[in-house]
């Protein structure tokens, strides 16, 4: 066996899910992600939702405007699909840069009112989609409140995710945040129109996390973690090497005073240690070399867009992060907060 190694250099990653939110928010977490990552696929779950390509357009140049010094971090923007986003959208989505769609069943987590109440209102927009070559990301769970929320994700692959691949075959589809073993397996055994994002709090933990001597507010994210048996499925996705799986961090930050309140939002901040966090799974699962390809080939590869040159370099150096950051006027607290991690971005 060869000795673990002390550094791992990969090609610039790039981030396929996150959140940056708006206003001094965005001006206090952005720094994090475009020291790490060259490009990010960011959300629109902005209240109100980004919805249009001019929308679209000046949030791009807000994020712009808001990039540290001597950054060239790119953000890949998306609009927020609705019952009612017109076909025609989409070639104007299309022309601006927008690089794909997000579907929000409406009410499945943070700032999903505005979204879908029934995908098949959405089909001419999808048929639009599917001929432009536009992905569709999917936050994948059912909202029906029949169905325990453990059970969300795996109801919506046989009820929204099968029909959909049926109906349109060649649409791009991103499974995101993948959190069990159902949607690894479906995804792992669809064709190449199919691929999904893994955060690195879900290769890392399960729900045994929430609940460790206490409440922990900053584990709760959506969709939930779930048992061993589902991250350990992740980890061997992720493991496996398949150009499917990319990474995704789902970095969605919250100020303390809002996840340490007797309602709670879901959201994981893991942006100020992502790639750290990622080469700690990885090496969980013996795969250290398969990072690369997860972390900055396959997300391109299915989107088509280049890869990044350049590469980061990961020592293998105790880094404790931080036990709360600024955040506008309040603070935020990262994943993990106080806590040291063994590796660390150069
Ligand atoms: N993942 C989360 O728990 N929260 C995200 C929304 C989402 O990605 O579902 C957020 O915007 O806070
Ligand atoms: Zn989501
Ligand atoms: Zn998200």
């Amino acid at each position: 066996m060869s000795p673990a190694p002390t550094t791992l250099t990969i090609t610039r990653p790039d981030d396929w899910h996150l959140h940056l939110r708006d206003g001094a928010a965005l001006a206090a977490v952005l720094p994090y992600t475009a020291r790490e990552f060259a490009r990010a696929i960011v959300m629109p779950n902005l209240r109100p939702p980004v919805t249009t390509a001019a929308q679209a357009t000046a949030y791009r140049e807000r994020i712009l405007a808001a990039r540290p010094e001597g950054s060239d971090f790119e953000p890949l923007m998306t609009l927020y699909l609705t019952d009612n986003t017109p076909p025609d959208e989409i070639t104007k989505a299309q022309a601006a840069g927008v690089v794909a769609l997000k579907l929000y069943p409406a009410g499945a987590t943070t700032n999903s009112d505005a979204g879908v109440t029934d995908i098949r209102r959405t089909y001419p927009t999808l048929e639009a989609m599917q001929r432009a070559g536009l992905p569709l990301l999917v936050h994948g769970e059912v909202t029906d409140p029949e169905v325990d929320v453990f059970d969300r994700e795996a109801v919506f692959i046989d009820r929204v995710m099968r029909p959909l691949r049926a109906d349109f075959p060649e649409l791009k589809v991103v499974f995101e945040h993948i959190t069990t073993k159902e949607a690894a397996e479906y995804v792992a055994g669809a064709d190449e129109f199919t691929a999904a994002t893994i955060t690195a709090h879900h290769l890392l933990y399960d729900r045994n996390a929430l609940f460790v001597g206490g409440l922990r507010p900053h584990y709760y994210c959506l969709p939930v973690l779930k048992r061993a048996v589902h991250r350990h499925a992740l980890l061997a996705a992720a493991a496996s090497g398949s150009r499917k799986f990319f990474l995704g961090t789902d970095s969605a930050p919250h100020a303390a005073a809002l996840k340490e309140q007797s309602v709670c939002g879901a959201g994981c901040f893991t942006a100020p240690a992502a790639l750290a966090l990622y080469a700690e799974a990885f090496e969980l699962a013996g795969a250290l070399d398969k990072l690369e390809a997860f972390a900055a080939f396959n997300g391109p590869d299915f989107y088509g867009l280049p890869r990044n040159t350049g590469t980061v370099t990961l020592r293998r150096e105790p880094f404790t992060l931080p036990e709360a950051l600024p955040f506008g006027d309040a603070t935020i607290k990262p994943l993990r907060a106080g806590e040291t991690l063994p590796w660390s971005l150069q």
